[in-house]
Formats: structure tokens, sequence, C-alpha cells
């Protein structure tokens, strides 16, 4: 029997039945970053954050280009985020911020969408919640940009629009906590796992999408990506 080519078939049927390529259908978990920009944390009015505000995704929310953005019926408010994603390349756990770049497989565009205060109590501070933030298709990502693609990961530009009016604009630059401090915080709690996806937060405010709403987003001129949304 060969395992390797066993191995090989059950990817391959996973990867075409998720629609997902070969990080995204191997990714364990997604972890986000909250409040990690000052624009945010002021838009919203809440405290600096003194170490980060983490949240987890499951890896069932993941979509890529070619599915749709689905509203589930139980939200009506589910908004936009354009994110970087840092994806894991080597297991790690409680690793210094020094050696976190080592850890690195590559980098993605990412959509951190967010049900905001349906359940009002539990997102009062806009604090994250796991039902608003992990419903199925809520982190659409992009290919894997390899790490010789991103020159600097703290100085990109991500972009938003919807129905092409811009809505969201940032740069990496401002991040309160980097690559290097999210990996190392991550990595006191969990091990990290290769494919695992740190979400490094939103740089504005994101507003609320509906059925028929095109997102395009994108990191400068380097990638870019475009999801349909619609209702459950
Ligand atoms: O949605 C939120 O409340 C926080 C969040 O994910 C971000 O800042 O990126
Ligand atoms: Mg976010």
């Amino acid at each position: 029997m060969n395992l390797g080519r066993i191995a090989g078939q059950t990817f391959i049927r996973r990867a075409m039945s998720t629609g997902l390529e070969s990080f995204a259908v191997n990714s364990k978990k997604i972890l986000g970053a909250a409040l990690n920009y000052m624009d945010i944390v002021r838009e919203r009015n809440v405290p600096v954050p003194k170490d980060p505000v983490v949240f987890l995704k499951p890896s069932t929310s993941l979509i890529q280009e070619g599915q749709d953005i689905v509203i589930p019926k139980v939200f009506t408010k589910v908004a936009h985020e354009v994110e970087l994603g840092v994806v894991i390349g080597k297991k790690c756990k409680n690793v210094s911020r020094d050696e976190a770049l080592s850890f690195i497989g590559g980098y993605c565009l990412a959509l951190d969408m967010t049900a905001q205060c349906d359940l009002g109590e539990a997102r009062k501070n806009g604090h994250p919640w796991s039902l608003g933030k992990g419903f199925d298709t809520s982190t659409p990502v992009s290919r894997l940009l390899k790490p010789e693609e991103i020159a600097d990961p703290h100085n990109l530009d991500l972009w938003l629009k919807v129905n092409d009016k811009l809505v969201q604009e940032g740069n990496t630059a401002d991040l309160i906590f980097n690559v290097a401090d999210l990996i190392s915080f991550c990595s006191k709690y969990m091990t990290l796992e290769p494919n695992d996806i740190i979400l490094t937060g939103t740089p504005k405010n994101s507003l609320p999408v509906k059925n028929g709403d095109v997102i395009e987003c994108g990191i400068g001129k380097l990638i870019k990506m475009k999801f349909n949304c619609k209702d459950e």
C-alpha cells in the first residue's frame, strides 16, 4: 500500500470539495486580533489594549474566491473587515518576539466578516464574540503569499471597496501589536501549527453589507480578491 498516494488523493478530494487551496484546507485554527489599530480604538471609544485582544474563528469559516459570503439569517448586521493574515509555517510554542518571524510560512489577504451587535451585550465594548465571528463563510482568504513576495509586512496598504466605493483603508505600519508581537503573544497560550492563520486586525471601522453587495479588497497592487454577498 502506498500511503503517500492515499494521503495525496485524500488531500485533492478535500481541496476540491471545500474549494480551498492547500494552506487554507489544512488550517486548523484562525486567531484574530481585535482593536489593533489606533483609528478603530478611537472610533469605538474604547481603552487602548495593553495586550493583544485575541479571539478564535473555526476553520469551517474559511472560503476563497469563487465562493460567496453568506449572511446568516440570524444576523442583521454583518460587516467587512479587511486584514493582513499571517500564515504559520512551523510549529511553535512560547516563542520570543525576536524569533517569531522565523515561524512564518507566508501571508494572505483576509476578510474578518463580523456580525455587529445582534446580540448586544456580548459585544458591548466592541469586543469579539465567537458566533458573530465564526459563522460559515466569515473568513474569506486569498492565496498564500510567500514571505519573499512581502518586502515588509509592516508597510502594506489595505483597501476595501463595496460596490466599487472605497470604504476601508489603512496601512499595517499602524498596527498597535506587530506581527512578531502577535505570534509571540498567541504562542504563550496555544501551540501554533503550520497553516494556522493569525488575522492582524482591521484598520478602521467597517460597515454592514447586504444581499447583492460585491466586496473587493486588496493589499496595494500586490493582490486583490472579490466576493459576492448573499442572504442565507
Ligand atoms: O470586530 C471587532 O470588534 C474587532 C476586530 O476584529 C478587529 O478590530 O479587527
Ligand atoms: Mg477583525
